[in-house]
């Protein structure tokens, strides 16, 4: 299949997930599935914007109580000549037209007193202006006010504005499922590999990737090669295998004797939607549907084919379930690039003010090319041109 026709086939296979109430923290990075509305006003009463004095009419004003942010609120509406000693946040006594900072209070004699007097009261002065540091109840955001639209991104921001409103959960599609199958006897998951042994470079990579692309790899198995296994992995009711979800499996995609995939997947019945896709690296690479609804990704085992082959198949399906397609983002190609004449070829590039730079050291069982680079540059079977596609390559943090 072309790679193009594969991507979007891809895409298409997976359906988007019903939108779901998720605690504020799983919805980071997700999109709104409904308008975010004000549940409660800000701020949700009249409170001080500073520390000082709340005053009611001209000074000098008599001290006649305090409250402090989370208090009690002061009980009685302020009168005329009287002030409240009140900390940033708490709520303005009713009465109070301003607050008086420390840093512009003066302390008054009380009137009609000749010196500073020696009395238990207090009694404070100072330049106001009307309404001046009170914050009006709703004057920040009114309640009921639709501060964000259905689609927007779910940002950090996003979350710190949905509790202030007093959200605990937030509408969104969901994260898809993925469990990831690594196969292969050769394979080590720490250390230095033994002669004919090889450290896993697929799954560290896969839950970054997933990640990125919107959904969350939900668990990881680890399997010896051999059809049992693999059988039991994929069968129904397998974490991975229900509607909704996807398993990746790296490895045992190509034609060789412990590669088991393609037979697995006709004994368990599973739709197969793509066998082979024309692209270079990552050609053995697959996508079926099982019988319970959910799919199936296998990726080739050389790491770089596999990294292709996820952002071909893995990364759009994702997306798509997720609600969040990629932009499509075309380049000037700053070296050159071999072209093949039936197979697209995925090559690293750098992007840079002069078009997309090739960085090499792109073999397909090493990440190294991958590595150095920020994107794929897809060049199409027989290419001539300037311009070319670029898909990004997925990046930390
Ligand atoms: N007769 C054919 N042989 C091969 C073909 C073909 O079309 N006909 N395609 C070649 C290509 S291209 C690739 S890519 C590989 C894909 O093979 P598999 O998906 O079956 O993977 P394995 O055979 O298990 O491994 C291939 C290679 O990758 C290493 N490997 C496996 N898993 C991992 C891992 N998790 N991390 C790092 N490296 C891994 C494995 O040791 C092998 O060296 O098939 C070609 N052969
Ligand atoms: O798909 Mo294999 O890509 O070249 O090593």
């Amino acid at each position: 299949m072309p790679w193009a026709a594969a991507r979007a086939l891809a895409a298409r296979s997976a359906g988007r997930l019903e939108p779901a109430r998720v605690p504020l923290q799983e919805a980071l990075g997700r999109r709104l599935t409904a308008p975010l509305a004000a549940l409660v006003p800000v701020p949700g009463v009249d409170v001080a914007a500073m520390d000082g004095y709340a005053v009611a009419g001209r000074g000098p004003w008599l001290v006649v109580g305090g409250v402090l942010a989370g208090g009690a609120p002061y009980g009685e509406a302020l009168r005329a000549g009287e002030a409240v000693e009140i900390a940033t946040g708490a709520p303005a006594p009713a009465g109070a037209e301003a607050v008086l900072p420390y840093e512009h209070t003066v302390a008054a004699p009380p009137p009609g007193h000749g010196g500073a007097g020696h009395e238990p009261v207090t009694w404070v002065d100072g330049a106001v202006e009307a309404g001046r540091h009170i914050r009006r109840r709703g004057e920040d955001i009114a309640e009921d006010a639709v501060v964000l639209g259905a689609g927007a991104m779910v940002t950090p921001a996003v979350l710190g504005l949905a509790a202030s409103l007093g959200h605990d959960t937030l509408l969104v599609r969901p994260r898809i499922r993925v469990t990831v199958l690594v196969t292969g006897d050769e394979v080590v998951h720490a250390g230095l590999p033994a002669p004919g042994r090889v450290r896993d470079a697929i799954g560290p990579f896969l839950p970054g990737l997933v990640e990125w692309a919107g959904g969350r790899v939900a668990g990881e198995t680890r399997l010896p090669d051999g059809p049992g296994p693999l059988r039991a992995a994929l069968a129904d009711g397998a974490p991975g295998t229900g509607a909704g979800e996807v398993a990746v499996v790296c490895g045992a995609s190509s034609k060789g004797p412990a590669d088991h995939l393609r037979g697995v997947l006709a004994r368990l019945g599973a739709e197969l939607l793509v066998d082979g896709v024309a692209v270079r690296p990552g050609h053995p690479q697959m996508l079926a549907r099982l019988p319970g609804g959910g799919l199936v990704v296998g990726l080739p085992g050389n790491p770089f084919a596999a990294l292709a082959a996820a952002l071909t198949l893995l990364a759009p399906l994702v997306r798509e379930a997720a609600g969040t397609a990629a932009g499509r983002e075309t380049s000037a190609l700053a070296g050159p690039v071999r072209v093949h004449p039936r197979d697209t070829r995925l090559v690293p590039v750098r992007r840079s003010g002069r078009g997309a730079v090739p960085v090499g050291h792109d073999r397909p069982g090493s990440l190294w090319g991958a590595a150095l680079a920020d994107a794929l540059a897809v060049v199409p079977p027989g290419w001539s041109g300037e311009q070319i596609e670029l898909i990004e390559l997925p990046l930390g943090g």
